[in-house]
């Protein structure tokens, strides 16, 4: 047995837990070793069994308590810890979000009294859910394996209750019963099956359609304000850029402010399908570019535009894109990101081009789970 392989057979006991880190965890040190710890709160002693390891650091998760601290609360979920989802529901979700604050105010000190926060309701926020289907079992994988926790159809407390397996129609149980992938998303007529089927729905007054396959945020409360704040930043008559637009939806939603928009996305059918809702909501002056954002240069009609919107993937912008928002005549730069580490790292690097941040809100997109979404503005001269 070689060294990981020991460890992963591992429990560590009587462990103290210090500050939260990213990613939910809190951080230890052991034998010489750092270990990330999920489950537990800074102060609590805890046996933890180890679940993944790397040269420099191992990862755990707690499985018994020896001292637990007050603010520890009963979780709600029989699959907590075991589904890999959530990472945050043995503390309150007013503690999660200012864990949140912190941890983001970290990457951004200036900020740390200037966060703005938008938050909504902790649970039954997805509206969208892929089930994994073996053996007639349906549900999440369990952490770190392919075995299915088919408590999680019945239970999962993010996923609207509609898209539990036993809330399903008849219907679309009969349609996806062969299917590995259950992929189910809500729209205005029910439930679609998102990797065949488009999705339609209403952000107030526009009507947006999203093709088999294409990209939607998932929290259904926080749509509607995360848009308002980005067309709080917008004026009227608006110039403007939308990079990684899917199927169109933040400049659809801001048409009031917008005179004229080019919007570029990678995803074929999206493109199609942000020309169609530019069309069935009357938008003229709207176009989309099929364009790999990565790999081909922006286009030269984007370089006068003087506000851009962008809403990258994990990944974040690319040195390029960054570049070439440095040299356009970009001076209002709206950026949505779902990862706090790549939007720092652009960020300083769009600070090099004069952009100055204006405003950082903190959307939680995501409540539980260690993720959230960050709004940032920033303007330049
Ligand atoms: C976070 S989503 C944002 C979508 C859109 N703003 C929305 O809210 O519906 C990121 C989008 O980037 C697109 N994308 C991923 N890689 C890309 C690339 N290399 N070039 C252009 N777009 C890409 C994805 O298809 C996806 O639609």
């Amino acid at each position: 047995m070689n060294n990981e392989e020991l460890a992963l057979r591992m429990v560590i006991e009587d462990l103290e837990l210090g500050k939260w880190v990213q990613n939910g965890f809190t951080i230890s040190h052991w034998d010489g070793r750092t270990i990330f710890v999920i489950g537990g709160i800074p102060g609590e002693i805890v046996d933890i069994k180890i679940d993944k390891t790397t040269k420099q650091e191992w990862f755990g998760t707690v499985i018994r308590f020896k001292q637990t601290k007050s603010n520890r609360i009963s979780v709600d979920c029989p699959s907590f810890l075991s589904c890999g989802g959530c990472s945050y529901r043995h503390i309150s979700y007013q503690e999660e979000l200012t864990i949140k604050k912190s941890l983001l105010a970290d990457r951004f000190p200036k900020w740390k009294d200037s966060l703005s926060l938008i938050s909504g309701s902790e649970n039954h926020y997805r509206n969208n859910v892929q089930w994994k289907q073996k053996k007639k079992e349906v549900g999440f994988y369990k952490k770190g394996s392919h075995d299915i926790d088919s408590r999680t159809s019945q239970f999962c407390l993010t996923v609207d209750p509609r898209l539990l397996l036993s809330n399903l129609s008849k219907e679309i149980q009969n349609k996806i019963k062969h299917t590995k992938d259950i992929l189910l998303r809500l729209s205005h007529s029910g439930i679609s099956i998102y990797d065949r089927e488009e999705t339609e729905f209403f952000l107030k007054e526009t009507i947006i359609r999203i093709p088999k396959g294409g990209f939607s945020q998932i929290n259904q409360f926080l749509l509607i304000p995360w848009l308002d704040k980005i067309c709080s930043y917008l004026s009227t008559n608006e110039m403007v850029a939308e990079l990684f637009c899917g199927s169109g939806m933040i400049g659809l939603y801001a048409q009031k402010h917008i005179e004229k928009l080019i919007g570029l996305e990678s995803h074929p059918l999206s493109i199609k399908f942000a020309n169609l809702n530019a069309s069935a909501n009357n938008l003229k002056q709207y176009s989309y570019i099929c364009t790999n954002l990565y790999k081909d240069p922006i286009p030269v009609s984007l370089m006068k535009v003087s506000t851009w919107i962008v809403n990258p993937p994990r990944s974040g912008l690319s040195k390029d894109i960054n570049a070439s928002i440095g040299k356009s005549q970009c001076k209002k730069l709206i950026y949505s990101s779902c990862n706090a580490a790549t939007l720092q790292r652009d960020l300083i690097e769009l600070e090099t081009f004069g952009f100055q941040i204006e405003d950082l809100v903190l959307v939680d997109f995501f409540p539980r789970t260690h993720h959230f979404e960050v709004l940032a503005l920033l303007v330049r001269d």
